[in-house]
């Protein structure tokens, strides 16, 4: 399903997106291109969590794109749509086995090819590194070289994916050692406008052109 893809990989966040930001900020980020969309949303309210996650679910389906949860693998199968873990977050094998086999199930490597050797032995549909440059949405994210992608890119056939502090100034070095997707949330999402958001997608997807 994921094989081959690149593009913008946009991440919601729920302090930029608060004030009823989130849908139609989401679906500029869609309609400027993003290729997909994750949902991470670290409240405990699961009744908002349902009803936002299934109407972000909508809105991919009418873009072509695809809906990432983060972290909550029963969120996922509820909707039927893809996931995010991390190292604390579960087992990507239990995952692959709840969701099936067509699933998008995406793991975070942070700066190591063993953990990205598990996460694909485990079935992983993308290999997730970061941070590269400081992150305004996750400070205390650990930091990764450049050169990892590098030899990700030689030993996975899987899509890669660079986070962590990313802009449209500093993403290209990534793309040119082996990124295929830019996953952003502040340079994307930290507009004053839905049209801000869509244009700033833009200029996101044109990196991959
Ligand atoms: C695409 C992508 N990459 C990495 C992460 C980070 O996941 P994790 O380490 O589980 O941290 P939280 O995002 O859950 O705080 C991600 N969410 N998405
Ligand atoms: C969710 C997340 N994970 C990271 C990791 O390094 O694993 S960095 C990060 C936050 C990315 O947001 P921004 O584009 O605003 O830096
Ligand atoms: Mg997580």
């Amino acid at each position: 399903m994921l094989k081959g893809s690149q593009g913008l990989y946009a991440i919601t966040d729920s302090e930029l997106l608060a004030n009823d930001k989130l849908l139609p900020y989401c679906e500029a980020a869609l309609r400027g291109g993003a290729k997909l969309l994750q949902y991470r949303d670290k409240s405990q309210n699961h009744a908002r969590r349902l009803r936002e996650a299934r109407q972000l679910a909508q809105l991919c389906q009418r873009y072509q794109a695809y809906l990432i949860i983060n972290d909550d693998l029963e969120l996922a199968a509820y909707l039927n749509v893809g996931l995010h873990l991390g190292q604390q977050d579960g087992s990507i094998a239990e995952a692959r086995a709840r969701l099936g086999e067509h699933a998008i199930i995406g793991a975070t490597c942070h700066d190591s090819l063993q953990l990205a050797e598990q996460a694909r032995s485990e079935g992983a549909s993308y290999l997730a590194f970061g941070r590269f440059f400081p992150s305004q949405t996750k400070q205390d994210a650990q930091p990764a070289d450049l050169s990892v992608l590098q030899s990700a890119a030689q030993r996975f056939n899987l899509p890669l994916v660079a986070i962590g502090g990313i802009t449209l100034d500093n993403a290209q070095p990534l793309l040119h050692n082996g990124a295929t997707m830019l996953a952003v949330v502040h340079d994307l999402f930290a507009q004053n406008t839905a049209a801000a958001v869509e244009s700033r997608a833009r200029a996101f997807a044109a990196l991959f052109n």
